[in-house]
């Protein structure tokens, strides 16, 4: 059994203080979670949301980071700064950040290496567009992402490192991949890490799903054999809903 990972991306929704009001909601709901249970607050509603988590059993994550330590970067925000706060996991190469703001592989890779030196968690997030999965290249353009995004990482570090499909197509749409397709994926990328390290890293390494993942789809896509987890956006920002994925075995 992998140590399954549910996490909210709460993206750029929430004030500190609706933030913290979410926390407090949440955490009842979840506290018999099974599994590990995580949320990614904005940088800023971080302080809020991790002093109502202190102590419980819901991660804080951030939903970025800068790509060094510290210096002249205007308006970036720094591990160390993360660390500070008490985030241990970071969302790491997400398709909005890739598209929306344009980073690349190689700027991704290198934070994923900076938050492992930091002994944050990175969740490093792969995912084809539509035009892409319409020409046959899902499965190229996710090893393509993988092998980039884990260049320089050692086999023991790969402990820490979570991995997220998110169809991009899927992503805030309603569009969920079938659970047969987004499973197809997650084994193809698991045969690709044990060829980039050994099979039983590819065994262990936790792979979540994204994309309109909900309380009425989470238990079928959570049957099948390689999703174990959800990166979940929407469905996250309100406290029964993302309680209800939490325990979705229950
Ligand atoms: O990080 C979360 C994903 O982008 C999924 O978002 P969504 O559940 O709103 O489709």
């Amino acid at each position: 059994m992998r140590n399954y990972l549910i996490a909210g991306n709460w993206k750029m929704n929430k004030t500190p203080s609706e933030a913290a009001a979410l926390a407090k909601e949440i955490l009842p709901l979840v506290k018999d979670a099974d599994y590990r249970v995580m949320v990614a607050p904005s940088f800023v509603c971080i302080p809020a949301v991790a002093s109502v988590l202190k102590g419980s059993n819901v991660i804080v994550a951030a939903q970025n980071m800068a790509g060094t330590e510290s210096g002249a970067f205007t308006g970036e925000t720094s591990v160390l700064m993360l660390k500070d706060l008490g985030v241990e996991m970071v969302i790491l190469g997400h398709s909005e950040r890739r598209h929306i703001y344009g980073e690349t592989n190689e700027q991704i890779n290198e934070k994923v290496k900076l938050a492992l030196s930091h002994g944050l968690s990175p969740v490093l997030c792969i995912g084809e567009l539509l035009e892409e999965r319409e020409a046959g290249k899902a499965e190229s353009v996710c090893f393509e992402q993988l092998e980039k995004g884990l260049v320089g990482v050692s086999e023991s570090d790969m402990d820490r490192v979570i991995i997220a499909y998110e169809p991009v197509w899927a992503i805030g749409t309603g569009k969920t991949a079938t659970p047969e397709d987004a499973d197809a994926i997650h084994a193809a990328c698991r045969k690709k890490i044990a060829s980039l390290y050994s099979s039983s890293v590819a065994e262990k390494v936790v792979i979540q799903y994204g994309g309109s993942m909900n309380p009425s789809n989470v238990k079928t896509l959570m049957a099948m054999e390689n999703i174990d987890g959800g990166l979940i956006g929407g469905a996250s920002l309100k406290a029964d809903s993302f309680a209800e994925l939490a325990n979705f075995n229950k």
